[in-house]
């Protein structure tokens, strides 16, 4: 299952005719695949190597330090700092990862938290005009989907406007192939993301895999180029197309040319996932568009609340001893009944 590489700059200044066949290239590769890959977009290589020293700047801090932010867990969007809570390692599940969240800049009910070290002065400023474009790539990808519809009236792009997106740092640290080994610890566990569509950018080390539809295993996306930008279909599109489009499954283990291997120790890793997320009084029931004369597969729910209510299966701790496979972690269409 190939996932194609697309040329952005096609949809930004190309022809009408490169605008639809990018359109249409894009819709096809999220229904096929789950996934497309972005070239000639919105970031040069020195943004890029940027936000990745300023996640090293960030994460090499002491964790006295990182936890003056701390992240507060449970369904409320995450802002500050998690760290890798090695408590966890007996638990059936156990995501080997500290990450950094942040939110919209204007939202005062769940503000930002940025650490105040003279050490990290210039990562607010940078990560807030890192955000904002990210946005517009993803609002410029709403549109593009609208064309490939054919339902170019900007309906799509308004309902993410304002984004209530969460941009999150994620620093791997190292750890021994043969923990890796151990069931239950991953790097990030099996799971689609929650809104529409989610950009990631990953750094050389590897380990990424998605899932092929055609074979029903994982396959490594591995970073052939870090410029590239991978953009994932998540639950929220899946939902506003009353299941037509399924998001991309992904997880991060260890990387493919380490596997088999025991006695080393996988190297760290940083990627960045702009989690973008629909306007919050919007609701993620499907679109007029997509509704048949069967009724709809999707409740009419507020992207907030389904924010909160994938937030609570997924992240509470209680919960998760539970867990003994990692289908809560993806919405199907058979997982569609909202039990909360
Ligand atoms: O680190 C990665 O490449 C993936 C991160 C991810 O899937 C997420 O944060 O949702
Ligand atoms: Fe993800």
């Amino acid at each position: 299952m190939a996932v194609p590489t697309l040329n952005y700059s096609h949809f930004i200044s190309g022809t009408k005719e490169q605008r639809e066949t990018f359109s249409h290239d894009l819709l096809d590769s999220f229904e096929r695949t789950g996934f497309a890959k972005l070239k000639a977009h919105a970031f040069n290589a020195r943004e890029l190597t940027e936000l990745f020293n300023w996640g090293h700047k960030f994460f090499d801090r002491p964790l006295d330090v990182k936890s003056n932010i701390p992240n507060e867990t449970g369904p409320r969007p995450m802002r500050g700092y998690t760290p890798w809570r090695v408590e966890e390692v007996g638990k059936l599940h156990h995501d080997a990862q500290e990450h950094f969240d942040q939110g919209p800049e204007y939202d005062t009910e769940y503000p930002n938290k940025w650490p105040q070290e003279p050490e990290l002065a210039g990562f607010q400023d940078f990560m807030e005009e890192f955000y904002r474009k990210c946005d517009s790539v993803c609002l410029t990808l709403m549109g593009a989907l609208e064309v490939a519809w054919g339902i170019d009236d900007g309906s799509l792009v308004a309902r993410c406007i304002p984004s209530a997106t969460d941009l999150r740092l994620t620093h791997y640290p190292t750890i021994p192939v043969d923990e890796m080994k151990s069931s239950g610890t991953s790097r990030i566990a099996p799971h689609t993301d929650f809104g529409p569509i989610t950009l990631l950018f990953q750094d050389s080390t590897g380990g990424l895999e998605i899932e092929d539809r055609t074979t029903n295993t994982f396959v490594p996306l591995p970073p052939t180029d870090t410029m590239e930008m991978i953009v994932n279909v998540g639950d929220t599109l899946t939902r506003w197309t009353n299941g037509k489009i399924t998001g991309g499954i992904h997880q991060v283990t260890t990387p493919e040319s380490m596997k088999g291997e025991s006695g080393l120790v996988i190297p760290p890793r940083m990627s960045m996932a702009y989690l973008f997320k629909a306007e919050r009084n919007t609701s993620v029931g499907p679109l007029p568009k997509f509704v048949t004369k069967e009724s709809a597969n999707y409740p009419e729910i507020t992207a907030f609340e389904f924010q909160r209510w994938k937030n609570r299966i997924v992240y509470n701790v209680e919960e998760e001893e539970h867990a003994r496979t990692f289908d809560r972690f993806i919405e199907t269409p058979k997982a569609i009944k909202l039990q909360a």
